[in-house]
């Protein structure tokens, strides 16, 4: 059975109740059981955190044993070269995800630390991003 680990980044545990009509109206929790349902063939492993040094820790903790890594790290993203680096220093093919469109919003969003060490983007597609993510990875041989 493959292994997916599904990484949010701060801010991210308020989906639902953060800025609506950006993120949507859904909590991640929810989210998980539906995607959950949807890929039953896979072992979806989540985390979420709000520092930077537990994400790191996460990355390098799971990242030479599962069989991907879906990444949405918030504000990290376009600040943390430490995640980037974590995202190199595993083995594990990492795809990142966006719930919003970064490139339609503020300039300091669109650059991305961590988009040349994952294997893609989905950028802007709402929750269905993590979905994409998944069933990418689900098919990834290294
Ligand atoms: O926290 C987030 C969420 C985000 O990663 C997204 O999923 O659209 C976009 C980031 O710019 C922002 O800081």
């Amino acid at each position: 059975m493959k292994s997916i680990l599904i990484i949010n980044g701060p801010n991210l545990n308020l989906l639902g109740k953060r800025e609506p009509t950006i993120y949507g109206n859904r909590s991640f929790v929810d989210y998980l059981k539906t995607i959950e349902a949807m890929f039953p063939e896979v072992q979806l492993r989540y985390f979420q955190s709000n520092h930077e040094g537990e994400l790191i820790d996460k990355i390098h903790e799971l990242g030479f044993e599962v069989d991907g890594i879906v990444i949405n790290a918030g504000a990290y993203t376009h600040t943390s070269i430490a995640i980037a680096d974590a995202l190199s220093a595993v083995t594990a093919p990492a795809v990142e995800v966006h719930i919003s469109n970064v490139h339609a919003r503020e300039s300091f969003r669109h650059h991305s630390y961590l988009s040349a060490k994952c294997k893609g983007v989905v950028v802007g597609l709402g929750l269905m991003g993590y979905e994409m993510a998944v069933r990418y990875l689900m098919m990834y041989e290294k």
